[in-house]
């Protein structure tokens, strides 16, 4: 409803009140109007009434003076007196001042008259006033004749022209007439209240009195009454009329000359009157006006007072129905608002809901649960999404689609979540009925009732696999080099971090190997880009295929490639030897020739080194000390590795030059074997061979300290050869020696050299070379040999058996030799390594193992000797367990040939016997 409206039917019920009210309140008011106007006329009806009966009274009385004197035909003053005394005339309550005698005097009678009235006692008697005129006629007598009515007797009426008007009016018409308003004679006072005079003529006795003529004729006098019209109202009212205002003007015109009398005249000068009427009245053929005005008080008399009440209480009443209209009005308003809001709240709510259902039934899949999740209802996309038809899910928990990939703390809080904040969103995989794995962004509201308490949950699931794929394309982008599908400079610091923070932890050392290809630009510039970009991409192959699986290799510039080795050894220079080992074998590879579509291309790479342990230098620093060291290369020629830190550098120097002393070595001769003794009880059986080179500047150098190089490097095969030979000559020599003749000479194989392929050749070759006898020779293997091809090594093994060579299995116990391994191969004797002997006497595992090896030994018909006893009790335990061959300290050191054949020469009690 409009506002106008609102405001409109209350109006109009304002206004019709208002009007029935001013109807109601005008009744009443024109009705008091007309009380009042009733009262007031009959106010002025009553005084008129009141003053024309006086004035009638008052005539009847003159004629009854006038009878009076009729019938005596004189004027007797006597008679009159005792006539007016039985009047009992009271001037207050009467209203006549006096009432008197008038005689008609003519001039001729003149003289006569006066005679007469001084006669009768009026000594003084005089016609006032004097002169001499036509006619006169002096007041005689005039009573009731006390105060100032005995004064002006002898007053000659006629002398005075109103006076004689009347006079003469009456004496014509035989009836009675009034004078207009005059000062009456006995009033010598200016202020006297004004008054008038009744004439009424007396005529001679028996005289014709039928016209005018004979009237005047007979005249003899009058007899008259004088008044004061205040008097006269005042006899007529005694008190004022209370709000009442009577004026008595003479003649029609009211006006302040012609008033003869106004009753509370202070009132009618202060405020004008409220009401005014007047009324003419002829007295004695006299007009008079009566005016009669009614002040407020007067109409408060007559006012009904019910006005006001009608007003207000009419005007109240108005506008309480206004106020109830518009209450009614407005009430059906908010009545119509309040239907309105809950209609369009319905509507909103149908809207809503119709949103729902085509939300509901949109392309997202959604899922509702009750509150404790089970599944109520899933959408169409939903089932196309997870491959469940409704029939299928509804019923059943959202765990049927759990992927397993997430663990109970991801779900636990993701319940933690939806109850804290009435929701949860997140990335989530999840399964279809097919087994398919996929990525989704799931979301959960949790619906609330009205009681506040959770009813529902409503879910989202977006299928993510397109996005995810999109990103890996991205992050691909992002992090990888689009030519070789290495990780680019962004993901190499990653991983370089990673492997930064890998070594604080794990203490092990990194290296970071900066390649750049030799001459690069120059393939560029003459085979062209195509060409260029093949060579980066075999080169990034190469390049992968060098490192293990956990090292990074990334392309950071045209030709430029970074490597990250991570876990290297602890100790630094181990670890730059790992990493030099590497960077040689980058080199190789790299120096492989590339086939470029039809051209076949060879190129080599400059290689910068540093090695790292943990946070001691910034990832930018490593870069630049390779990139450092990488030029390093360059100026060394190219097709080289430098590393960056100077100590390293050494260490490779230092390897450089053992390799190359090793080489020097070999070809100059400089490796000799001490022997150490193989005693069986005590009965020196044979010895060891083990090498020792025979540097020029520093002596003798212990194996441990270049078999490792000679291995990695390769110089084991001619080493390991030369060492054959050497201990072969020596048998030779022995053979023909009868207190020598019958040891054995153990010589180590390295599994390099027993891997090559001409091994056997190679030792058949020495022998017959040297002469020695084939079954005093005894090929320690070791159990890396036994971990290739078993057909192979047994073949070598048993060719060489063949020729009556022995096997001995070195470090029996530490590595991982396979049991069946022990069966197959033509072994001849297990060596119980050293370490299990040193720690025999006191721990019991090791005690336990060099039994078991004993015992196994034993049963497969094996010899079986431990090495590095160093004491007679550790003798005595593996004499206990059944263990009788033995080398080791206690009973030799490794000796030159010369200090070996002292010792055992010395030995001679002990039964070398040769055989
Ligand atoms: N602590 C202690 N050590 C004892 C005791 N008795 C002997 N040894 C040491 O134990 C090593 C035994 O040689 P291995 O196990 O074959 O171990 C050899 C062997 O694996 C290798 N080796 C030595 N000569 C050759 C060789 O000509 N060719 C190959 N391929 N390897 C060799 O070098 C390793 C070390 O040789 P060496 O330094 O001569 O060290 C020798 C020897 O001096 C003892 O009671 N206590």
């Amino acid at each position: 409803m409009s506002w106008a409206r609102q405001f409109l039917i209350p109006s109009l019920v304002l206004s019709a009140a208002l009007g029935l009210t001013w109807i109601v309140w005008d009744h009443e008011r024109q009705a008091t109007r007309h009380e009042l106007l009733s009262q007031f006329d009959f106010a002025l009806g009553d005084a008129v009434s009141r003053v024309d009966q006086r004035m009638a009274t008052y005539q009847l009385m003159l004629r009854g003076v006038q009878s009076m004197f009729a019938a005596t035909g004189t004027m007797d003053r006597a008679r009159f007196r005792d006539y007016v005394g039985t009047l009992s005339l009271d001037p207050t309550f009467s209203g006549i001042q006096a009432i008197g005698i008038v005689e008609w005097v003519p001039a001729s009678r003149r003289p006569g008259h006066v005679a007469e009235m001084r006669r009768e006692g009026l000594t003084h008697y005089a016609i006032q006033p004097g002169g001499a005129r036509d006619d006169y006629a002096p007041i005689i007598q005039r009573e009731p004749y006390v105060g100032r009515n005995r004064s002006r007797i002898g007053f000659d009426t006629w002398a005075d022209p109103a006076r004689r008007n009347a006079l003469e009016r009456s004496r014509d018409s035989g009836m009675a007439a009034i004078t207009g308003k005059l000062r009456l004679a006995v009033d010598q006072d200016d202020a006297a209240h004004p008054g008038f005079i009744m004439y009424l003529p007396i005529y001679a006795r028996g005289q014709p009195q039928d016209n005018v003529a004979e009237r005047r004729a007979n005249l003899i006098g009058w007899v008259f009454a004088s008044f004061h019209m205040r008097d006269i109202i005042a006899s007529l009212y005694g008190e004022e009329p209370p709000g009442l205002t009577l004026a008595v003007y003479d003649g029609v015109e009211p006006s302040p000359a012609s008033l003869m009398h106004r009753s509370s005249r202070a009132a009618a000068e202060r405020q004008p009157p409220a009401l005014s009427a007047s009324e003419y009245l002829v007295v004695a053929g006299h007009d008079w006006t009566l005016t009669l005005s009614a002040s407020d008080a007067y109409k408060a008399r007559f006012g009904r007072h019910a006005e006001m009440v009608i007003a207000l209480a009419g005007t109240g009443l108005s506008f309480l129905l206004a106020l109830l209209a518009w209450l009614l009005v407005t009430g059906r308003g908010r009545a119509m608002r309040l239907a309105s809001a809950m209609t369009r709240e319905l509507r909103e709510h149908e809207a809503e809901l119709r949103i729902a259902a085509v939300a509901f039934d949109s392309l997202e899949p959604m899922m509702v649960t009750d509150a404790h999740a089970k599944i109520l209802r899933v959408n169409s996309a939903f089932t196309e999404c997870t491959g469940y038809t409704a029939g299928e899910i509804v019923g059943e928990t959202p765990n049927i689609l759990n992927s397993g990939r997430h663990n109970a703390a991801f779900f636990r809080e993701m319940w933690e979540t939806i109850q804290r904040d009435g929701g949860w969103q997140g990335e989530i995989w999840d399964r279809r009925k097919n087994g398919d794995i996929y990525p989704k962004w799931l979301t959960i509201s949790a619906v609330l009732g009205e009681d506040g308490l959770v009813s529902h949950y409503v879910s989202t699931h977006h299928d993510i696999t397109e996005r995810k794929i999109a990103e890996d394309r991205i992050k691909e982008l992002a992090f990888f080099d689009a030519l070789t599908r290495l990780p680019n400079r962004t993901l190499l610091m990653d991983r370089l971090k990673q492997a930064i923070t890998s070594s604080a932890r794990s203490e092990a050392c990194g290296a970071l190997l900066f390649i750049d290809l030799d001459h690069f630009k120059t393939l560029n510039d003459t085979l062209g880009h195509d060409k260029g970009d093949l060579l980066l991409q075999q080169v990034a192959q190469r390049l992968a295929a060098s490192v293990q699986e956990n090292d990074t290799v990334a392309r950071v510039g045209g030709d430029e490639f970074v490597v990250v080795l991570g876990t290297l050894s602890e100790n630094r220079q181990e670890a730059a030897r790992q990493t030099e080992a590497l960077g040689e074998q980058i080199i190789a590879a790299l120096g492989n020739p590339y086939q470029l579509d039809d051209i076949e291309y060879r190129t080599t790479a400059s290689i910068g080194a540093t090695v790292f342990r943990g946070h001691q230098a910034s990832m930018d620093e490593l870069l630049k000390q390779a990139d450092l060291a990488m030029y390093k290369s360059k100026e060394r020629g190219r097709n080289a590795m430098c590393f960056f830190d100077p100590d390293m550098q050494t260490v490779v120097v230092e390897r450089a030059a053992l390799e190359a002393g090793l080489r020097n070595a070999i070809e100059e001769d400089q490796f000799l074997l001490h022997y150490q003794a193989q005693v069986d009880g005590d009965r020196v059986t044979g010895v060891e061979a083990l090498v020792r080179w025979q540097h020029p500047q520093r002596g003798i150098v212990p194996p441990a300290e270049f078999i490792p190089l000679a291995e990695e490097t390769g110089l084991i095969l001619a080493l390991g050869n030369r060492v054959l030979e050497i201990a072969c000559d020596q048998l030779a020599r022995w053979s023909a020696r009868p207190d020598m003749a019958c040891l054995t000479i153990a010589v180590n194989v390295s599994a390099q050299q027993f891997r090559a392929p001409d091994f056997v050749d190679k030792v058949l070759a020495v022998i017959d070379r040297t002469g020695a006898r084939p079954d005093r020779l005894k090929l320690e293997l070791t159990e890396s040999v036994l971990v290739d091809n078993v057909q192979d090594i047994t073949e070598k093994m048993d060719a060489l058996k063949a020729k009556g060579v022995v096997f001995s299995l070195d470090d029996f116990g530490i590595g991982y030799s396979s049991l069946s391994y022990l069966k197959l191969l033509p072994l001849d004797q297990l060596k119980i390594d050293r370490s299990f002997v040193r720690d025999v006497l006191v721990d019991p595992n090791d005690a336990a193992i060099a039994r078991t090896i004993v015992a196994l030994a034993q049963s497969l018909g094996l010899g079986v000797l431990a090495e590095g006893v160093e004491t007679e009790a550790q003798r005595d335990f593996l004499a206990a367990a059944g263990c009788h061959a033995y080398q080791g300290y206690y009973f030799c050191r490794p000796l030159p040939i010369d200090g070996f054949e002292a010792f055992a020469s010395g030995l001679e009690t002990r039964q070398c016997v040769a055989e």
